[in-house]
C-alpha cells in the first residue's frame, strides 16, 4: 500500500494546493481552472492518507463544469436551476458566467455525490483564488454530483441550499419511522435506524444518553441491516437537553462516514440528522437546528415548499489552513 501510493503522488508532483476544515472536515483542495487535470481514485486516496500524503478526509476539485466531461453533462441536466442557463430565460451576459464544479471524492478515492461542509470550504477556497466574487446578498449556483446548489455568505461562513430531503424507503420510514438495524463498537444491542437521502445516502441512529454516544467505538465501520446497495454514512444522534428550547432545536451527533471513518463532522449527515430527530421527536414545527459534532457547530434550517417536501439549507463556518505544492 505504501509503495502504492508514493508512486501515485509522484504523479501529482508540482500541484499546488490548499488544505481546507469546515467544522473540523478536512479536504485538500485543487484548482483546475483550465480542465487540465485527472484525479483518480488511486491519487486521490494517496493524497488523503494521513501518513504518506497531505491527509484529509477528502479531495476536492474545482473546475468550470464546461471544461469537464462529468460537469458539462451536470450543466445539461441542471440548466433549470442555473441563472441565465435554462433555453428560454438565456442572456448572454449571465451565461457567459463560469459555473464551477465541485469533483468530490472520499479519502479512500470514491465519488460521492454531496459534501455539504465541502461546498463551504469549496465556496471559501474559490473566493480565495480570486476564481468568484460572492458579496453579501449575492447568491451563487456551484454544480455538485448530487446537483445544482445555491451558496450566500452569512455571519458564521456560508449557507448553502441543499436540495430537499427524502426517505429512502418511505413505505418503511412512514409506517415504523425506523427501516433498517445497526451494530456498533459500544453498544449492546442492534439499534432502529432511519435512511435519509441528501443527495448521499444516510442511516441515524437515536441514543438516550450522551454517555453511550462518547462510549460508541467508531474506529471500525458500524454495520446497517439490510446492507444499503452503495453503501451509507451512518450518524449517531442525542437530543439536547431541553430538545428545543426558543423555538430552536438541538442535537449531538458523531458520524461514520462512508469511504472516510469517523469524521469531526459531515453536513449532509447533520442535514439527514435533524430530519430524523424531527421525524421521531415529532418536532415538525421546529424549523432550525444547531447540530454539535466533535468539529464545532452547523445550523440546519428546513423550508417548506409548495409541493409538501421540504429544503434544507445547511450553514456554518469554513477555514483555509495552509497551502503547499505535491512533492
Ligand atoms: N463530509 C461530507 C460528506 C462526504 C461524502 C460522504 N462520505 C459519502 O460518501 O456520502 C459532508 O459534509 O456532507
Amino acid at each position: 500500500m505504501a509503495t502504492h501510493h508514493l508512486a501515485a503522488l509522484d504523479t501529482l508532483g508540482g500541484l499546488p494546493f490548499t488544505k481546507a476544515h469546515a467544522t473540523g472536515n478536512d479536504f485538500v483542495l485543487l484548482a483546475d481552472p483550465e480542465g487540465e487535470l485527472t484525479i483518480d481514485a488511486d491519487q486521490a486516496a494517496a493524497v488523503c492518507d494521513r501518513h504518506l500524503g497531505i491527509g484529509a478526509d477528502g479531495l476536492i476539485r474545482a473546475v468550470p463544469a464546461e471544461k469537464d466531461d462529468d460537469g458539462r453533462a451536470l450543466l445539461a441536466e441542471h440548466a433549470e436551476e442555473l441563472p441565465g442557463r435554462a433555453p428560454d430565460q438565456a442572456s448572454e451576459q449571465e451565461s457567459e458566467q463560469t459555473v464551477w464544479f465541485m469533483d468530490y471524492r472520499n479519502g479512500d478515492g470514491s465519488l460521492a455525490e454531496m459534501c455539504g461542509n465541502g461546498v463551504r470550504a469549496f465556496v471559501h477556497f474559490l473566493s480565495d483564488q480570486q476564481l468568484i466574487s460572492l458579496e453579501e446578498g449575492q447568491e451563487l449556483t456551484i454544480l455538485t454530483r448530487g446537483g445544482a446548489k445555491t451558496v450566500r455568505r452569512v455571519p458564521e461562513g456560508y449557507a448553502v441550499g441543499m436540495g430537499v430531503w427524502s426517505f429512502i424507503d418511505p413505505e418503511l420510514a412512514q409506517t415504523s419511522a425506523s427501516d433498517s438495524l445497526v451494530v456498533a463498537d459500544g453498544l449492546t444491542d442492534p439499534r432502529p435506524a432511519l435512511s435519509i437521502s441528501m443527495g448521499n445516502p444516510h442511516t441515524v441512529v437515536a441514543l438516550s444518553e450522551e454517555r453511550a454516544l462518547d462510549a460508541l467505538g467508531l474506529a471500525t465501520a458500524p454495520t446497517v441491516d439490510p446492507q444499503p446497495p452503495h453503501g451509507t454514512n451512518v450518524e449517531f444522534v442525542v437530543p439536547g437537553e431541553p430538545l428545543v428550547s426558543a423555538g430552536e432545536g438541538r442535537v449531538r451527533m458523531r458520524v461514520h462516514e462512508r469511504g472516510v471513518g469517523e469524521t469531526m463532522s459531515c453536513g449532509t449527515g447533520a442535514c439527514a440528522a435533524a430530519a430524523a430527530v424531527r421525524v421521531w421527536a415529532a418536532g415538525d414545527g421546529v424549523a432550525s437546528w444547531v447540530v454539535a459534532v466533535p468539529g464545532g457547530e452547523v445550523r440546519v434550517r428546513f423550508l417548506a415548499r409548495e409541493d409538501g417536501a421540504e429544503d434544507v439549507e445547511l450553514s456554518g463556518p469554513a477555514e483555509l489552513v495552509f497551502t503547499g505544492t505535491l512533492g
